[in-house]
């Protein structure tokens, strides 16, 4: 089957070389023209512009997205339907909010072009070799494009969740889970780190990944990250985030659906990006008013 692939980031040019590698003539077109003629290498078509990507493709044409969310997944959909015609399909495989996919479903409903959004999970090992993928859009629709799914990802790993912002609100909820689960996993090796004793923490990983039960990728991850690095010296724990944490604990606020653990693990971020701050200075000051107790100063 013919599919348009809009974004050769990391994520867009592994998803691309999936889709080959299942025997899919992949169109591509990043902005980035070096990544293009890369891709041509790996013997994919690349073009020079959306429009190219759109004329390149059978109809009705299939074009996934695979582009930051936020602006530029908005300019590069505005881009693409004016090229784009009713009974085509265009699939936002980013991290978009799923606020922002049913109003797209909508604007595009409006042209016949059908939208699918698209959680997809695993990162970059994933879209290269078996990735996970949560669909929302047109039930009937997606039949058509079903095989494309279940070609790129590992086994069971697509779901259709149902109609449009389905798939990217499930997204939305497992970031969220994801960052409760790191935060856990985290919080775990400080204590371990604070106490008496003196662990190896890859060796601990690596037990705790071999038959107990919190045993998983992210534990994988961590001990994969201790085999380079012990004690992860050379990090600052900083802990940057894209937006989907605090959408799911927006959307929890929204529904009054109690979620202390994701709701923590954001503000544990937000924490961390601050050397000092000044609600430690109010309750330092606060304790040292009203008790005298010793405060630290600059
Ligand atoms: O399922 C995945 O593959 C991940 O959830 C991925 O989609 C996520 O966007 C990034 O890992 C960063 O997310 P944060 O910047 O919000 O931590």
């Amino acid at each position: 089957m013919n599919i348009g692939i809009i974004g050769l980031g990391k994520m867009g040019y592994n998803l691309a070389l999936n889709l080959k590698d299942h025997n899919h003539e992949v169109t591509a077109f990043d902005k980035d023209l070096d990544a293009v003629e890369r891709i041509k290498g790996e013997g994919i078509t690349g073009v020079a512009s959306i429009e190219e990507l759109v004329q390149n493709l059978p109809k009705p044409r299939v074009v996934w997205l695979m582009v930051p969310a936020g602006n530029i997944t908005e300019m590069v959909i505005e881009e693409a339907s004016k090229s784009l015609e009713a009974g085509d399909i265009l699939i936002d495989g980013g991290n978009s909010n799923y606020k922002d996919s049913v109003r797209r479903a909508e604007q595009l409903a409006e042209k016949g072009i059908y939208f699918f959004d698209c959680g997809t999970s695993g990162g970059t090992e994933g879209a290269r070799h078996g990735v996970c993928i949560m669909i929302g859009g047109d039930a009937e629709v997606f039949k058509s494009i079903e095989p494309f799914f279940k070609d790129i990802a590992v086994e069971n790993g697509y779901l259709y969740s149902g109609k449009s912002g389905s798939g990217h609100f499930l997204k939305m909820v497992h970031n969220g889970i994801e960052y409760g689960m790191m935060q856990a996993i985290a919080e775990g090796f400080e204590i371990l780190d604070k106490s008496q004793f003196d662990y190896d923490y890859e060796k601990v990983a690596k037990v705790w990944n071999n038959g107990s039960v919190i045993r998983s990728w992210l534990m994988e991850l961590i001990e994969n990250a201790f085999s380079k690095d012990a004690n992860l010296s050379g990090l600052k724990g900083v802990m940057h985030s894209s937006g989907e944490g605090k959408w799911t604990v927006e959307t929890a606020l929204d529904l009054q659906a109690a979620a202390p653990v994701i709701t923590m693990s954001l503000l544990m971020r937000y924490r961390s990006l601050e050397e000092d701050t000044f609600s430690g200075k109010v309750v330092a000051a606060l304790r040292n008013e009203f008790g005298g107790h010793a405060v630290e100063k600059n």
